[in-house]
């Protein structure tokens, strides 16, 4: 089975698009994000644009900064402090990944925690280790939906996650240990990573690597989550897996695109309304 995560996000954003007719209706404001993006990297463009489409499609008020890469680490600083203290912004997003001369980790707390809604501030960070879930990482908050919508119960399965990064890879680690699955977390210096990928009922692919896993890697009747977004030789987009080679065997794939992507810009949206909702007493 192919997971049409594009189908399955856009019935959320029907949901979504909802609950902002209910806030319309009894606040006198809107849900507003605002996403802050430096430098032209034209990944970064594509993924800022589908965000803005998710918003006007909710009816979600967004608002995208531009700064060309010279844009300085303290001007950054203080146009976050700004949007901080802005009653009217939910949501504050910085792309990542930033040019070389501004600190990731300064940003990321510079951001107010309630408008967090990456999840990536340390203190919604903690949140997740601890299992008291707030803002959570909207591509891994995605897969646990996802794996929800076709009513896959991880509840004692072999979950490998490959690729250890904080936006991706440890946080859906988490998420699948508190949903009871044994979780083995692999990485560039992982020794045999066919033979532990090959024990994975679920197998999370996150390392940015067009088609690198095959059928070898590959259980019969695994279920695949890809979340690589790459380029192929002929410059078409792709994933981490070699969906041709490895579709037929498996129980069920993610594609790229139409998979993980269109479920992460709608998990977004949803963390938007969430934090519009708790900074209003909701
Ligand atoms: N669909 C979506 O919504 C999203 C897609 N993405 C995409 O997902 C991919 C991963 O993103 P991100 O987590 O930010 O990536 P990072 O580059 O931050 O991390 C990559 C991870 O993969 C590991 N890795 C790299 N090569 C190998 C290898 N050959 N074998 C095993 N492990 C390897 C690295 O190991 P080590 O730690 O040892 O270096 C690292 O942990 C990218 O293609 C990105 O574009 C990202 C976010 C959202
Ligand atoms: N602060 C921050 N938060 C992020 O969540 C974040 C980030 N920085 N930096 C980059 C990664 C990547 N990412 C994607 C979002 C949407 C698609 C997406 O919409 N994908 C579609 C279309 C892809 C395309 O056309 O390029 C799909 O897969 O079908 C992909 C990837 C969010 N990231
Ligand atoms: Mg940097």
């Amino acid at each position: 089975m192919i997971i049409n995560g594009k189908e399955i996000a856009l019935k959320i954003k029907d949901q979504l698009k909802n609950d902002v007719e209910t806030i319309r209706e009894n606040y006198s404001r809107m849900p507003k994000l605002v996403v802050i993006l430096i430098g032209d990297n034209p990944a970064s463009l594509t993924y800022v644009r589908n965000k803005e489409r998710g918003c006007d499609y909710i009816g979600i008020e967004s608002e995208i900064i531009k700064h060309d890469s010279s844009f300085s680490e303290r001007q950054l600083l203080e146009e976050i402090e700004i949007l901080n203290n802005d009653e009217t912004v939910d949501g504050i997003l910085v792309q990542l990944p930033l040019p070389k001369h501004i600190s990731e980790e300064k940003v990321l707390n510079a951001i107010a925690f309630d408008k967090d809604v990456d999840g990536f501030h340390p203190h919604n960070v903690a949140n997740l280790f601890l299992g008291q879930n707030s803002l959570v990482p909207c591509t891994p908050k995605g897969m646990l939906v996802l794996l929800e919508k076709i009513n896959y119960d991880l509840d004692g399965k072999e979950v490998v996650v490959v690729g250890r990064s904080n936006i991706v890879g440890k946080p859906v680690a988490l998420l699948c240990l508190q949903k009871n699955a044994t979780v083995t977390i692999a990485h560039s210096k992982t020794k045999d990573l066919k033979k532990i990928c090959s024990r994975a009922d679920v197998l999370i692919t996150a390392i940015g690597k067009p088609k690198f896993f095959n059928h070898e890697y590959i259980k019969d009747d695994a279920i695949v989550l890809d979340v690589g977004i790459n380029r192929d030789e002929n410059n078409k987009l792709c994933g981490d897996v070699d969906f041709e080679d490895v579709k037929d065997k498996v129980k069920a794939i993610t594609p790229v695109p139409g998979g993980i992507g269109p479920m992460t810009i709608t998990m977004l949206m949803q963390n938007t309304i969430e934090a519009f909702y708790k900074r209003n007493g909701g």
